[in-house]
């Protein structure tokens, strides 16, 4: 059995995949390190390697993958950085400076689409990539996260404050808000959106109808309907992984 590791800003995702075979045997989200090695450890006995893709510092990285390395005797292989892969060449001037998780997204979504794709990753950051036809990645755009497009409003006023109760139900509609949690809520909903409906429409400018959408990240959801054409892709990190990765 292989455990693979998506060690984004905010969330690690994991799962546990046969050595032979497709599908994930078991897997989840967590926030922390302690989480990790405690819900593996009570899902699977043994395991005979790992693999991983990480978007954090090394130092923080090696504190996550020691332990688990220890615990079941195994090693773990970190993706790295490469200016091309299975296909895609990376767009970057300097290919290193380009997220890893980005990376092998759009590796993962240009080996299922084997033609042009926009990839939309909804995380800590939303990130939007565009691989050509033949495989040339042109590179992408980075804006902050609902998350965190909340967290500077609320850190940085003083009278924008509601509970979770009242942003859950400020998003029953999109409306102009007639509270704090509608108008804000709402109004990060809206962006979120205009930045989709753009990514679109430059991918129509480059390709016509001519290409796929997926759709990635925790808050791909909030999305999907927007893009009713697009694959909505959890794993898509994943799938990149497998590619960058092999098992020998
Ligand atoms: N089970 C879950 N656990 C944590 N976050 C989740 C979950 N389902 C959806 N989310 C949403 O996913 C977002 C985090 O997405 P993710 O792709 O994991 O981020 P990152 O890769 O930056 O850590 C959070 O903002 C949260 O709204
Ligand atoms: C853009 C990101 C912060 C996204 O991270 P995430 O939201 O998945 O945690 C990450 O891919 C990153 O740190 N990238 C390096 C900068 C770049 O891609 O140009
Ligand atoms: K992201």
């Amino acid at each position: 059995m292989i455990l693979e590791l998506d060690c984004g800003n905010s969330f690690i995702k994991w799962r546990v995949i046969p050595r032979e075979g497709v599908g994930a045997l078991c897997g989840g989200v967590v926030g922390a390190d302690v989480e990790l090695l405690q819900v593996v450890r009570s899902k699977v006995s043994s395991l005979d390697a790992c693999r991983l893709v990480s978007v954090r510092t090394d130092e923080e990285t090696l504190q996550l993958v020691a332990p688990l390395e220890s615990a079941f005797a195994m090693a773990c292989s970190w993706a790295r950085p490469a200016a091309e892969l299975a296909g895609v060449r990376n767009g970057y001037e300097q290919p290193d400076r380009l997220g890893l998780d980005r990376w092998l997204a759009l590796v993962g979504a240009y080996h299922q689409a084997k033609g042009a794709c926009l990839v939309l990753d909804l995380g800590t950051a939303v990130t939007a990539d565009f691989v050509g036809g033949d495989g040339q990645h042109l590179g992408g755009f980075i804006c902050p996260g609902v998350p965190l497009m909340r967290n500077q409003l609320r850190t940085h006023t003083r009278r924008i404050r509601y509970d979770d109760a009242a942003a859950e139900r400020a998003l029953h509609g999109l409306g102009p808000g007639r509270s704090t949690a509608e108008a804000v809520e709402r109004g990060c909903s809206l962006m979120l959106q205009g930045f989709v409906q753009t990514q679109l429409a430059l991918a129509r400018e480059y390709w016509g109808g001519a290409f796929r959408v997926f759709l990635t990240g925790g808050d791909a959801g909030l999305v999907a309907d927007l893009v009713p054409d697009a694959k909505v892709a959890p794993d898509l990190v994943f799938t990149g992984l497998a590619i960058a990765c092999p098992l020998d």
